[in-house]
């Protein structure tokens, strides 16, 4: 960043300040919405967001967590992506296959996250062969997520599993929606199901941390303390005012200059580990919903936003990197790394006609800094976020971080970054293609 790009920017960044001020205090967006999300780092001591009856059956659900067989949690959206990106962390691709006995916690499948009938159609018959194949009755929960309680996927993926799971097994019914409307919501008062809401004033994109991500933590074990607890010291350390001294702040306006003035279009999002692949899918949402906007907050067309790709290293080293390194230079690169793994994997290594043992990890590592140090060669632009390593903590201190830069880039840029306007255009259209078709027209 040059000083002269930040000195133009001054105006901006006061409105930036200002913005995310107001929503800390007022919970106020730039429309004057409700914006709550600067709350969630305070969701287990404030009544605000969780009233003391769901705390109840958070507790109880965390106590009952071992004796259930199969979770699957159905939700598409901010009410999948977090619990995915949660998933990732700390499952891993393994965690279904390991024994029980040793997992002594739920297997963790997810539906709804697309109108798939193949993917769900070999869900069910996973799920009916275990039923039928295991000796005692099987103990599911279907946790179905879905803030306006009427989306079409996770809807469909409820109505195709709901019956065909209870006539084999033990189903429990558990819903995350609105607290107050909603077709979720109704049929959960009609069947006692036990209900959690998603607070008023978290969008979906910003719900992880709320009932959504804390909910689907107690029943895989995550420790959801420390997951808000991160949350909590990220925004202890975001309060400045002086961008140098607020890094949300700070990588916000990055991104926004790195925009307007430098031609960027394009934000590759490359974590480094399969651990963390899933929260890039996470932050692309984030970011593409709540900064990809028509128009600035005077009603001016602006087309403000970049393209966001989800990337992973070293996986797309071998595929994408040439082009971030020889297409177009309109791109930011945002790396995030891991300090320290959890594990170490010495290896034999040969490097022309030097031997030795290298860590797995240290290849990932050095692998990732060469490619920062090539971009720059030529004069590409990147970022990079290091995690001590991957716990429940940092991971809760990077979600809520993401949040706070995309809240304050709205206000640089002007825009409003809580509303979603242009999702609404092919939704209307294919309800009334489906309305038609229910209709035999
Ligand atoms: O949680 P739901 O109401 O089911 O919404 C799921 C997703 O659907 C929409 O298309 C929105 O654009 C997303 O912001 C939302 O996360």
């Amino acid at each position: 960043m040059q000083d002269q790009d930040i000195q133009k920017a001054m105006p901006s960044i006061r409105q930036a300040v200002n913005d995310v001020e107001t929503i800390r205090r007022d919970g106020k967006g730039p429309t004057g919405e409700l914006v709550l999300f600067p709350h969630l780092p305070y969701i287990l001591s404030e009544d605000l967001l969780m009233d003391e009856k769901e705390r109840q059956q958070l507790a109880k659900l965390e106590a009952s967590a071992t004796s259930i067989d199969v979770v699957v949690s159905i939700g598409i959206g901010g009410s999948y992506l977090g619990n995915k990106a949660l998933f990732d962390a700390f499952c891993g691709p393994y965690w279904n296959m390991g024994l029980a006995s040793e997992r002594q916690l739920p297997q963790v499948f997810f539906a709804g996250q697309n109108a798939d009938p193949e993917s769900l159609s070999a869900l069910t018959r996973y799920l009916e062969v275990k039923a039928k194949t295991t000796e005692k009755q099987l103990n599911i929960v279907l946790l179905v997520i879905s803030k306006s309680g009427s989306t079409i996927e996770p809807m469909s993926a409820f109505y195709a599993l709901y019956p065909r799971l209870s006539a084999i097994c033990h189903v429990e019914v558990i819903t995350i929606t609105d607290k107050q409307h909603g077709l979720l919501l109704s049929q959960s008062q009609e069947k006692h199901w036990m209900h959690f809401s998603v607070p008023e004033g978290i969008g979906g994109r910003f719900s992880v941390l709320s009932q959504v991500g804390i909910v689907f933590c107690a029943l895989c074990g995550i420790d959801y303390r420390e997951m808000i607890q991160g949350a909590k010291e990220c925004d202890q350390a975001c309060q400045g005012k002086d961008w140098k001294e607020n890094p949300a702040l700070a990588l916000a306006l990055f991104r926004y200059l790195a925009t307007v003035s430098r031609g960027v279009t394009a934000e590759v999002v490359m974590p480094y580990g399969d651990r963390l692949n899933s929260f890039g899918r996470w932050y692309a949402q984030l970011m593409a919903e709540s900064l990809g906007k028509a128009k600035n907050r005077q009603g001016k067309t602006i087309h403000y936003g970049r393209t966001l790709v989800p990337s992973l290293g070293t996986t797309d080293m071998h595929s994408m990197t040439q082009e971030h390194q020889e297409g177009p230079n309109n791109k930011l690169i945002q790396f995030i790394t891991v300090q320290n793994m959890d594990t170490s994997m010495p290896v034999h290594c040969q490097e022309g006609n030097v031997t030795g043992t290298v860590d797995i990890g240290r290849i990932m590592k050095t692998a990732q800094r060469a490619n920062a140090e090539a971009l720059a060669s030529e004069q590409r632009m990147s970022c990079h976020i290091a995690l001590p390593a991957v716990t429940p903590r940092t991971m809760g201190g990077l979600f809520y971080f993401f949040m706070l830069t995309v809240a304050y880039e709205g206000g640089l840029a002007g825009i409003n970054a809580f509303d979603q306007p242009g999702v609404e255009t092919y939704k209307k259209i294919m309800h009334s293609y489906l309305k038609g078709y229910m209709s035999g027209k």
